[in-house]
């Protein structure tokens, strides 16, 4: 098959999803220098609607556009940050996953402008976040603070944060990175202290599925043990099937000896329940592992916190 002169790509117009094509388009450019790309932004639910996403399509918000623009053959490759595609439903049937980039920075910051950590912020501090998996674990360990919400682009939150919407704000490093403003980090959470989404700092690369020219042009910048990472957590999610206000965090993580683990919680918004289960794939696939951990947490009573929650 021979590879396409042109391949357009088609991506939120937020500052990081535009920093987040021309990743791609520079790995493209190394593999494949005949290549040419074209960038088509668009503007999708979940830029314009500033209230609570379950108000919308909740997870599909931020994907429904721009996968409507590939299906319709106006763009050749959608470029996705895995944690806003939904996983309680298949992928819009005609398109694929070709590739996942290798992965970035899973933990989340906190922005204090005074400069404070966590644990020094006074009680009643407002921190800025609409994230249901931030608000459940920042309840569990540090109920004197006090989540408010915050949407918008990680530009647009810290605007807000400025104009004194918020006194702090919990962001992913990696959208830091790529929008070139890790210079408000006051502290980095591990993962242990805040569990991780699942998808977090993974980009995907999406096709239509008969489209293989464009696939076999692609294909070739997928990492495979984010891919295995991924499908562990992807899986995990699936099999919950979480809904928009569902706080769940999920994180697969490969060791220095290759041996792939995943350790996943189910919250109570309150953060006064926190399931969690953590297991080795050993012999297991990426997809059994993903099960096995979430048959663990549905045993522990993940079905009931998950439907127990207005959605
Ligand atoms: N919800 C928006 C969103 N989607 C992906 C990222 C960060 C980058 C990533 O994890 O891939 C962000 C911003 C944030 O949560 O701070």
């Amino acid at each position: 098959m021979s590879a396409p002169e042109l391949i357009r790509i088609v991506s939120r117009d937020s500052p990081m999803a535009l920093a987040q094509v021309e990743r791609v388009r520079a790995e493209l450019g190394a593999l494949h220098p005949g290549i040419a790309t074209e960038v088509i932004p668009v503007k999708t639910t979940g830029d314009r609607w500033m209230g609570a996403l379950s108000q919308v399509e909740g997870k599909g918000a931020f994907t429904k556009e721009v996968d409507a623009a590939l299906l319709a053959g106006d763009a050749d490759l959608a470029v996705h940050c895995v944690k806003d595609i939904p996983g309680d439903r298949p992928l819009p049937a005609g398109t694929t996953f070709a590739a996942f980039l290798a992965r970035d920075d899973v933990r989340d910051a906190l922005i204090h402008p005074g400069g404070l950590t966590l644990d020094e912020l006074p009680a009643g501090t407002r921190i800025g976040t609409s994230s249901v998996r931030r608000i459940a674990q920042l309840a569990a360990s540090h109920p004197q603070l006090q989540c408010v919400p915050m949407r918008g682009n990680a530009n647009r939150r810290m605007e807000k944060l400025a104009a004194g919407e918020a006194d702090a704000l919990l962001l992913a490093v990696s959208g830091l990175e790529r929008i070139g403003r890790t210079d408000v980090i006051t502290q980095i959470l591990s993962a242990d202290e805040m569990c991780p989404p699942v998808g977090a700092g993974v980009l995907a690369l999406q096709c239509r599925e008969d489209d293989t020219q464009t696939i076999d042009a692609v294909s070739g910048l997928g990492h495979p043990q984010t891919f295995q990472e991924t499908t562990a957590e992807r899986m995990l999610l699936h099999v919950l099937q979480g809904h928009c206000n569902s706080p769940i965090a999920g994180y697969a993580k490969t060791d220095r000896r290759g041996e792939l683990s995943l350790r996943a919680c189910v919250f109570t918004p309150d953060g006064k329940t926190v399931l969690n289960a953590h297991e080795w794939a050993g012999p297991l696939t990426p997809e059994t592992l993903g099960t096995s951990v979430a048959v663990a947490l549905l045993r522990q009573g993940a079905r009931e916190l998950i439907d127990g929650i207005a959605h």
